[in-house]
């Protein structure tokens, strides 16, 4: 099955949880794209809710589509966060920051009560790491960072965006690095997330409430 199709199903079904006046976490990239302008839809036929971007492109989008937003200082605590990911597993564990938002996507599913992954069948993986781990880092420290990482076995690389390199929203950099053979990755993202300079890392280990796949014609539904 085609994975825009599948990503597109994920993302109209995680609509059914918007209610009425709720604060809505919207993460980033094709998938939450697909959800935002859903969204927007429902926005545009009476539903009021208030949305929260997670990124600039996203923000953008949001706008485009009709859709009210407000600040995270503004909102406090949301009611629920829709966003992709790039991997998942049977633990409703991710890798997240193929596209360079995971900073700002951690930090508004932390502040969210309830965080919904809507995915295509693609990205369920029986062992997190095919998907490189990106790790935002400051600019400051990152050939250090480098490293330190490059000493440690995980191969990084700084991403780059053409000639550039590439920066996130918060103009910090990316760094790409090789989980495949790690077998603890609770450890490892203690590790990685003390090293100072390194700011977020793109594991989500315990955010996760609700997984909508996009499958064949329809979706499945992985729960904690
Ligand atoms: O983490 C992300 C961006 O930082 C996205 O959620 C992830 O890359 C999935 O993207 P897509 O829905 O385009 O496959």
């Amino acid at each position: 099955m085609d994975s825009d199709y599948e990503k597109k199903t994920a993302a109209a079904k995680s609509l059914d949880w918007i209610k009425e006046g709720m604060l809505v976490g919207l993460g980033s990239g094709s998938t939450a794209a697909h959800m935002i302008r859903g969204l927007g839809e429902k926005v545009a036929a009476g539903l009021s809710i208030k949305g929260v971007p997670s990124s600039d492109t996203t923000a953008q989008l949001a706008r485009e589509a009709g859709i009210p937003l407000i600040t995270l200082e503004e909102a406090g605590k949301l009611d629920v966060n829709i966003d992709g990911a790039d991997e998942f597993d049977a633990n409703l564990q991710l890798i997240k920051g193929g596209g360079g938002a995971l900073l700002r996507e951690k930090i508004v599913a932390y502040n969210s009560k309830f965080n919904i992954v809507i995915s295509d069948s693609s990205k369920q993986v029986e062992r997190l790491g095919k998907f490189k781990l990106p790790l935002e880092t400051i600019p400051f420290a990152t050939k250090n960072i480098i490293t330190e990482l490059d000493e440690m076995g995980l191969s990084p690389e700084l991403r780059k965006k053409g000639d550039e390199i590439y920066k996130t929203d918060e103009q910090n950099y990316i760094v790409d690095v090789d989980v495949l053979e790690q077998n603890d990755l609770v450890a490892l993202n203690n590790i990685l997330i003390n090293i100072p300079g390194v700011v977020e890392t793109g594991l989500f280990l315990d955010t996760t409430d609700v997984i909508i796949m996009g499958k064949d014609e329809g979706t499945v539904i992985f729960k904690k």
